[in-house]
């Protein structure tokens, strides 16, 4: 079958060289769609990738009933509304490093341009004025560099800066005083950096907390003179308060990549001769275009492959390390929820979840995502995925809760999934074994060997002589082949379990003529 791709912003082609090679790939570029455009055209795609322009709202994602994952080539995802696309089970990724080195370098491009007005003293030139005492600058070296966000690209400043020997000092909620001391840069709260810096440049997502984060309080705080730098996102500083700042001569200038509202044309900060500006060029570089590009391409042929894509914005982020150890547990934690579901006859108030032995070693979370989507599969459809599957479950009232312990039942490792309900509490453990795969090893209180696979038949029963010779003369009746078998009792002639394993799917005229047997009090036909 063939996997659609929209692409809505400019990308380089290099990048997407390799969905091109892919031949279950179909792609189709159009960068040209306004909003109503994209919303009529996005119905039949599976995949959307787009850079900082395209608006990617809820109206949009409405309207793409087959879109599976939107991949942003670039870090920031502020186009794209997340939460929409994670109700809808939509895989959102972005390309977090590859543009990192870029957007650093334009940073410590715009500081030195600032520093120096180079762009003013060349304006001037282009219009025939030799000035040289108009356009002079100062020294960044000994100065105080302020860095308000020391993640991917605030770090990499960091490290040009100090090249430069500037002083950096530098907030972020994150950094700790170790960290910084490591680094070689001061560490401050919001208030230290806005008092010590001569130059400070901003570098965190555009959020609530950050919107307007440099406003006329936080000029009030800063040194008389001070030059501000924003390569991150418009809207963190306060533009109408720092035009003022400007006039008032207390921000002797500003350097601007981003702002609230992109493309501008008019804006009243263009007048003044004190800031400078560029389109949000930060990662318009050949490198970072062909970086980004191919780091999307890869999960989204990832995704087609049915592998973890590396760069999930709406689902836990794992390293290829972590995800190789977690990853053989995938296929257990989902049949097991899977499983459990066909046993569950009520409705689900409490799934709790505990690992116990070696796998509590590795991350749990993408366990136990998939656990609960294997349980809400069956009710909810196939739109839930391991991006939406807890949210749907909180949606929907239901408790989950996740339990460690390093005991091993028995098994290295076993991972055993409870659902409770008014009628009361159903469940399954399962196990991987070394070279032989997944088992489900208990369910309710008995013991059973089970591959998770295939067509299987539970059922309860008391445990008394014959009862397994005529379930198995009513299957054979039907022509259906018993391939494994398992028996487990609480006591003799107590509450019994059969579980089979059959080679073709049950249908629902043997399941009454099973039911209708003496001893036999409940049958589940589960196709897993
Ligand atoms: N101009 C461009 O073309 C361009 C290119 C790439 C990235 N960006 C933007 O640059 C910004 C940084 O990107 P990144 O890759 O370094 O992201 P990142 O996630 O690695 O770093 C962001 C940092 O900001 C910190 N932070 C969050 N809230 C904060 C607050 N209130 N005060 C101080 N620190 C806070 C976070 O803890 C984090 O360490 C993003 O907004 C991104 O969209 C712009
Ligand atoms: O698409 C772009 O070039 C902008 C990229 C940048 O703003 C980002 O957040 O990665």
């Amino acid at each position: 079958m063939t996997f659609k791709v929209l692409i809505t912003d400019p990308i380089s082609e290099e990048g997407i060289s390799p969905l091109r090679q892919s031949k279950e790939v179909h792609i189709v570029i159009q960068t040209n769609w306004n909003t109503e455009e994209l919303k009529q055209n996005i119905i039949d795609f599976d995949a959307l990738i787009v850079r900082s322009q395209t608006q990617v709202t809820r109206e949009v994602i409405e309207c793409a009933p087959n879109l599976k994952i939107i991949g942003r080539a670039g870090v920031g995802v502020d186009n794209i509304d997340v939460e929409a696309a994670t109700e809808k089970g939509i895989i959102v990724v972005n390309a977090p490093n590859a543009n990192t080195n870029s957007a650093a370098e334009h940073t410590m491009a715009m500081l030195m341009a600032l520093s120096r007005k180079i762009p003013q003293a060349y304006l001037a030139l282009k219009e025939k004025q030799w000035d040289r005492k108009k356009y002079v600058g100062v020294e960044i070296k000994n100065k105080t560099l302020g860095i308000i966000g020391l993640g991917r690209i605030g770090a990499e400043v960091a490290y040009r800066a100090k090249g430069q020997r500037m002083h950096v000092v530098a907030y972020d909620p994150f950094l700790t005083k170790e960290q910084a001391e490591k680094m070689g840069i001061e560490y401050g709260n919001l208030d230290d950096v806005l008092r010590k810096a001569d130059f400070i440049t901003v570098h965190t997502p555009l959020v609530k907390e950050t919107k307007h984060l440099l406003n006329h309080d936080a000029f009030e705080k800063m040194k008389t003179g001070v030059q501000l730098i924003n390569c991150a996102r418009g809207g963190i500083i306060d533009e109408d308060a720092l035009y003022e700042a400007i006039l008032s001569k207390k921000v002797a200038g500003a350097a601007l990549d981003v702002m609230e509202e992109e493309p501008f044309y008019h804006h009243r900060l263009l007048d003044l001769p004190e800031v400078i500006l560029t389109p949000h060029i930060g990662a318009s570089t050949v490198e970072a275009q062909e970086n980004v590009a191919i780091d999307v391409s890869h999960d989204i042929l990832h995704f087609i492959n049915g592998e973890s894509v590396r760069n999930p914005v709406n689902m836990p982020s794992l390293n290829n390390e972590i995800l190789r150890k977690v990853e053989p547990f995938f296929y257990l934690a989902e049949k097991l929820g899977e499983f459990l579901i066909y046993l569950t006859d009520d409705v689900i108030e409490e799934i709790v979840i505990s690992y116990h032995g070696d796998v509590i070693e590795h991350e749990l979370s993408p366990l136990t995502r998939r656990i609960t989507k294997g349980i809400l599969k069956r009710h909810l459809g196939t739109h839930v995925n391991e991006v939406n599957a807890l949210l749907l479950a909180d949606k929907r009232g239901i408790r989950i809760q996740e339990n460690k312990s390093y005991t091993k039942q028995g098994f290295s490792n076993l991972i055993s999934v409870q659902t409770s309900t008014k009628s009361g509490v159903k469940s399954v453990a399962g196990t991987l074994l070394d070279g032989l795969g997944p088992r489900i090893v208990k369910v309710d209180h008995y013991r059973v060997d089970v591959t998770p696979k295939g067509h299987i038949i539970v059922i309860q029963h008391t445990d008394q002589p014959g009862v397994i010779g005529r379930m198995g003369s009513i299957l054979a009746k039907h022509d259906v082949n018993i391939a494994t078998m398992q028996v487990d009792r609480a006591d003799i002639g107590g509450e019994a379990i059969m579980m089979l394993t059959v080679d073709k799917h049950i249908e629902g005229k043997v399941l009454i003529e099973l039911l209708a047997l003496n001893d036999i009090h409940d049958v589940k036909t589960i196709d897993l």
